[in-house]
């Protein structure tokens, strides 16, 4: 793999003090991340005490830096013992939890603390009832002192500790960014300066008493003891730090690091960031609050990445589409606009459920019958919101057959031969070659904690990057499926960038507005349901399968034993000029299941034999049948030997000389033609051609007024005409001249003069209108001769007609 300029400018600068590296999900930041600690080992630790700090958010991430390392290849390459192996002893890779964990260890020795820290929620909870029911025997009339707010006031003391607010002061006068906004309506903001923050301070220090007194701390007390203790005297200190994932970094957490720096003429402190998979509520470098806050001025230290190496441009669209909803997202300054790259992939799959059971059962299918032939299944990945999601997967596959576990945060092993079951937080920052998101179900996400005083904006936007981070983990392949209503997000993803399979073209169901229904004037019920998916069915055909509107209809009649059935949608094409319906489409209200869709459409295809594809839907699940009802995966595209056949051929006959061509031109570029001698096939040369304006209608008949222009052009070779300029097409719509071979629909070709030998054959007018005659002079007057026995010949004074032109030749049509 070959790393772009920008990554090896990045990697290799010469370090001078703090740097911002932004990028775009997938844009090589982490292997930009990893590849800096060769260069500045090798050029930037002269001193003996010098040494460099990887931080990653979690375990599983530290496998990830292992393999991405292994993917690239630099002149500059520690061996992977050097790095990772036990021998380092410049370099450190940890999680931030290590890092606090040793500090925290090293207190609780030091102080002979006896508290442990605990992340069991029951704890928690029952600790807070408690704190919550005695401080409202003191403050009866404060209303967020109530069980209901419980979840959002643990979040919130979690949020003031992770903040690092210890002082009520100043959490009266905080803005509460990336929480509650300050802009949400009603009374139940949070107002600075007010008795509700007064209160909620107040319960967090009887809260964290309370749990001291059962000998606990939690996580956020943990972190701040082991902050504290680490400013007392760090263990080690390093003089480049490089942060991962520095987005979801809490300002306790970037506190400890900066602890941990050791400032020198060339040390380093590398952030690598992206706002949009800030996925954490407590992270400190949200929208509204720069890296300034914390110390660091960025201006002109801040680098970009755009490109995204990771996924294909189908599933980067995909995963975009659902950012560009979210204005917090977008107006954020640390946001970067991404760029594609040219990976052309499948467009991810979305797939609705009505229960978890179907749902599993579909992916059960899929990984079995088309996934493991194709991937290894350590490279296929399943995420959901939940662990509770995660081990119903679980189960499920294994009962199955299929090897699947949930991967072990503590412990993770990518290797095994194992499907990976994660939540959607702990695959951040991996990547999968198939990534399967499952139960994106409305209430799963976005969730939000219940209670007055909640941001639902600020929650939803966490969420949706939630969902955009596990969306851009996939290499190649992408899976969205839902087992109840739908997550809202799933709607707020441009449905032109999901489709129903991986084999099949068909987008995910959408509505289409009403204004825009197709065929309307032949529809029942405009505002049914099943109307919604036949209309999306329509929209499908006509966009993706680009078949033409005019080769589709509805309510197409088949008689099925003499009793007539009508098909919803018929795709009709030609087969010898012959309009044959071709696919048939049965189609069911929205999630009404596809059992009756299936069996009518049999019914019908088995009694039509032109048809040769079905297709059964509603909307959420479909079948495609072939002429002997075999499911297949696919119809195909519109085509245009579909329709009737754009080549023109014509017989020239040249008066003159009694010649015979065949002349072939293509209706929708005619200026390429074709010309043989009638009865060969070697193609005739001509230095050039003439460019002749069609005119009709002339009757070979009844006289009739000619020169009317039909528009159309035909070129002929110059060298049968007389002259340029000087020809003209004409139209014959009457029999009067059968007998030479002139008939009706054929084209003459005219020569422009005004007189005539006899026997010629001319376009004359007489009375305004035009006729097709043979020509003989006769003294003052003149015979136009018929060549019909029906007709009689016309005998005029030669003043009362004008000859407009001789035929020099005849073109008969003859399109097949
Ligand atoms: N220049 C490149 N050419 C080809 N592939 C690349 C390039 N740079 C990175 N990649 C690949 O792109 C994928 C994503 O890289 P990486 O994990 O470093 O990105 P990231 O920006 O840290 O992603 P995220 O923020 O989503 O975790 C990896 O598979 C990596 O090997």
């Amino acid at each position: 793999m070959k790393l772009n300029m920008e990554q090896n400018r990045l990697i290799f600068s010469k370090p001078n003090g703090h740097i911002l590296i932004k990028g775009v999900a997938g844009s090589g930041k982490t292997t930009v991340a990893v590849h800096k600690i060769p260069y500045l080992l090798n050029h930037y630790c002269y001193g003996e005490d010098d040494k460099i700090l990887m931080v990653t958010y979690n375990r599983t991430l530290i496998n990830y830096i292992k393999y991405i390392y292994s993917k690239v290849e630099l002149e500059e390459q520690l061996s992977f013992d050097e790095l990772f192996g036990d021998q380092k002893k410049k370099i450190k890779i940890a999680t931030l939890d290590q890092l606090l964990y040793t500090y925290f260890k090293r207190y609780q020795e030091r102080t002979k603390f006896q508290c442990e820290v605990t992340f069991d929620n029951r704890i928690a909870y029952n600790t807070m009832l408690q704190c919550i029911e005695l401080l409202k025997k003191k403050n009866p009339d404060v209303k967020i002192l109530d069980q209901k707010n419980m979840k959002f006031l643990i979040d919130e003391i979690d949020w003031i500790k992770s903040c690092h607010y210890m002082e009520l002061e100043e959490y009266q006068n905080v803005d509460r960014l990336g929480r509650m906004s300050g802009t949400g309506e009603g009374p139940q903001r949070l107002l600075k300066n007010s008795d509700t923050r007064r209160i909620i301070f107040e319960l967090m220090k009887l809260y964290d008493q309370k749990l001291m007194e059962q000998k606990y701390v939690d996580g956020k007390t943990m972190a701040l003891i082991a902050l504290t203790e680490a400013k007392r005297q760090a263990i080690e200190k390093f003089t480049h730090i490089i942060v991962d994932e520095s987005q979801d970094l809490t300002r306790v957490q970037i506190e400890l690091l900066k602890t941990l720096y050791q400032e020198k003429d060339y040390s380093s402190f590398c952030f690598v960031a992206d706002t949009a998979q800030s996925i954490y509520p407590h992270s400190w470098l949200v929208k509204g609050r720069s890296f300034s806050s914390i110390g660091f001025n960025m201006t002109g230290k801040s680098n970009s990445l755009t490109k995204n190496y990771r996924t294909t441009t189908q599933i980067a669209e995909a995963a975009y589409s659902l950012l560009e909803k979210d204005k917090n997202i977008l107006e954020d300054e640390n946001f970067v606009k991404p760029s594609l790259i040219d990976r052309k992939g499948e467009y991810p799959v979305y797939r609705r459920f009505n229960d978890s059971k179907n749902e599993a059962e579909y992916i059960s299918k899929e990984i079995k019958e088309k996934l493991l032939k194709e991937y290894k299944a350590n490279e296929i990945a399943i995420i959901a919101k939940t662990k509770n999601q995660l081990t119903y997967i679980e189960q499920y596959l294994n009962q199955n057959g299929i090897k699947a576990s949930v991967i072990d945060r503590v412990n993770p092993d990518f290797e095994d031969e194992k499907i990976k079951l994660l939540t959607m937080h702990s695959i951040k920052g991996l990547e999968f070659k198939v990534v399967i998101i499952c139960g994106l179900n409305q209430n799963i996400i976005p969730s939000y904690i219940q209670g007055d005083f909640v941001d639902i904006e600020a929650m939803e936007t966490s969420e949706r990057k939630l969902l955009y981070v596990g969306m851009t983990r996939a290499n190649e392949l992408l899976y969205l499926t839902s087992s109840d209503t739908p997550s809202k997000f799933i709607g707020e993803i441009n449905p032109q960038y999901l489709k129903m399979r991986m084999e099949t073209k068909i987008k995910k169901y959408y509505p289409v507005l009403i204004d825009h229904y197709r065929y309307s004037n032949k529809i029942s019920d405009i505002y049914s349901n099943e109307e919604k998916v036949r209309q999306w069915m329509i929209s499908e055909l006509i966009n993706t399968y680009n078949y033409p509107e005019r080769l589709i209809d509805i309510e197409h009649k088949v008689y099925n034993f003499s009793k007539p059935g009508f098909v919803d949608i018929v795709v009709n094409i030609y087969k010898n000029n012959q309009k044959v319906p071709y696919i048939f489409i049965e189609t069911k209200a929205s999630g009404n299941g596809i059992k009756d869709a299936l069996e009518q459409l049999k019914s019908y295809m088995n009694v039509n034999h032109t048809c040769q594809y079905g297709i059964a839907t509603d909307g959420h699940d479909f079948i495609i049948l072939d002429k002997e009802l075999r499911e297949i995966d696919e119809i195909p595209p519109f085509h245009s030997s579909m329709l009737p056949s754009s080549l023109e051929i014509y017989t020239y006959i040249d008066m003159k000389h009694k010649q015979r061509y065949k002349l072939t031109r293509d209706r929708d570029s005619v200026q390429d033609i074709m010309i043989c001698r009638e009865g060969e096939n070697d193609e005739l040369r001509f230095d050039s051609l003439e460019n002749l304006n069609v005119y009709g209608e002339i009757v070979a008949g009844v006289p009739k007024l000619a020169y009317e222009e039909l528009g159309g052009t035909f070129n002929l070779p110059t060298e049968w005409l007389q002259g340029q300029n000087e020809c003209f097409a004409l139209k014959v719509v009457g029999d009067s001249m059968e007998g030479v071979g002139i008939e009706y629909g054929d084209y003459v070709i005219v020569h422009k003069q005004n007189t005539a030998n006899n026997m010629d054959i001319v376009v004359a007018t007489i009375d305004e209108n035009a006729t097709l005659k043979k020509f003989m002079s006769m003294g003052d007057y003149v015979l136009l001769i018929p060549e019909n026995s029906n007709y009689e010949p016309i005998q005029m004074k030669k003043t009362d007609v004008y000859i407009n032109g001789v035929v020099i030749g005849v073109l008969k049509s003859n399109i097949y």
